[in-house]
């Protein structure tokens, strides 16, 4: 993670230690043909070799619904949600398979990794799967996040990769969230009906014209650029700079790396820690309250350590995992916030209590810690 104060630009990039790197529809099936596996096998030796480099990369993949109805040999793509669903569950093996199979070629170990809407906006899911997220990054494998194509319905649908990928961003707070499309970057007007349209290289996030110069997308993509313009607002809540840029240059994945001047940055407008921290402490509602003894107020403000249970002495609320809890000292002053590992019941047997003694007590460790520091926003 970037410790710099500063709001980052193109070094963010070169300097990122976690990358979501995004392939969209457009790019990854041959003009609807089922997935360009050649294409496929390029940008998994750009990623393996990012890999190489010690760099955490969680790739957000589409393609499953165009790949299964090659499997199945359809034609066009069909309108009804069941068959889209049964579509994208053929699709989604296919797409697996490929990325294993290219991923297998340089040692390195791939996890499938479906999303809904609900996974990411229910905070007990939200955790679980940020938690399943981190470990898989922390063994080195490289996860593939699609949506969940065959259990979600219009109504809770993210549609587009681009927003799936910046909730991803947000979610393991990555440095940098690449955006591969089949266009060089972000223009000033839609390049396929102005040929004089120019390519953007930096903006804002925020940059309210962006909105006006990003129109939708072609045949295959959903979303377009207007998507990944407010993919890279949201992933900018944590702090995240994002490149969008085209899947069909030349290793294009290690360029940016390197800081290269390709396609779009579009940069936060606040230092990483900053916006992460806000973005959290504006994320949830206060369902509890922890009361810290002195040690702990005085490590969590001087040090930005984690809350252990043994520096707590009380609690109150009916928090459950993954709730939003405050933190006060034993005067009732507050000292933080933070997004706690224990639902209230067990949270309770193991206040003051030493952290190798939690799986004794409760029969499982979720964590040792009651907040992790990530998760805690020092008032
Ligand atoms: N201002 C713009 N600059 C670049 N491309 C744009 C712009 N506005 C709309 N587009 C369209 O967005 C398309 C890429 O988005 P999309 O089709 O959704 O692809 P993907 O599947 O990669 O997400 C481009 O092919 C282009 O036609
Ligand atoms: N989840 C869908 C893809 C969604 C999609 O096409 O998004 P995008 O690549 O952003 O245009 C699939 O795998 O077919």
């Amino acid at each position: 993670m970037m410790a710099s104060e500063q709001a980052p630009g193109r070094d963010a990039l070169a300097g990122a230690r976690r990358v979501v790197v995004k392939i969209g529809s457009a790019l990854l099936t041959n003009d609807g043909r089922g997935l360009d596996e050649a294409a496929i096998g390029g940008w998994v030796d750009q990623i393996a070799e990012l890999h190489r480099r010690g760099i955490e990369v969680v790739l957000v993949s589409s393609g499953a619904v165009a790949a299964g109805m090659v499997r199945l040999g359809w034609q066009a793509r069909p309108s009804a949600v069941h068959a889209l669903q049964a579509a994208a569950a053929v699709g989604q093996n296919v797409l697996t398979e490929c990325y294993e199979g290219h991923f297998d070629r340089h040692g390195v170990l791939t996890a499938q990794i479906l999303l809904t809407h609900d996974d990411l906006s229910n905070r007990k899911r939200y955790l679980n799967a940020r938690s399943a997220l981190r470990t898989l990054v922390e063994l080195r494998v490289v996860p593939v996040v699609n949506e969940n194509d065959t259990v979600v319905t219009d109504e809770i649908r993210f549609g587009d990769n681009d927003t799936l990928g910046a909730l991803v961003a947000n979610l393991l707070e990555a440095d940098a969230l690449i955006i591969l499309t089949d266009q060089e970057g972000l223009f000033d007007a839609d390049p396929r009906h102005n040929p004089e349209a120019s390519l953007i290289p930096e903006a804002r996030a925020d940059d309210a014209r962006l909105t006006a110069m990003a129109g939708g997308g072609g045949a295959l993509g959903r979303g377009g650029m207007a998507t990944k313009v407010r993919a890279a607002r949201l992933a900018a809540r944590s702090g995240t700079v994002t490149a969008i840029a085209s899947g069909r240059q030349p290793d294009v994945l290690t360029r940016l790396a390197e800081g290269e001047r390709l396609g779009t940055l579009l940069r936060p407008e606040q230092a990483p820690i900053a916006a992460r921290k806000r973005w959290l402490a504006g994320q949830l509602q206060v369902r509890g309250r922890l009361t810290l003894d002195a040690g702990a107020v005085t490590v969590l403000r001087e040090r930005g350590s984690s809350l252990l249970p043994v520096g707590v002495k009380a609690l109150s609320g009916g928090f459950v995992r993954g709730d939003m809890v405050e933190c006060v000292d034993e005067q009732g002053q507050r000292i933080a916030k933070g997004l706690i590992n224990y639902g209230a019941d067990d949270a309770a047997r193991i206040l003051g209590k030493p952290s190798h003694q939690i799986e004794s007590l409760l029969g499982y460790m979720e964590a040792p810690e009651l907040i992790h520091r990530d998760n805690l926003v020092v008032i």
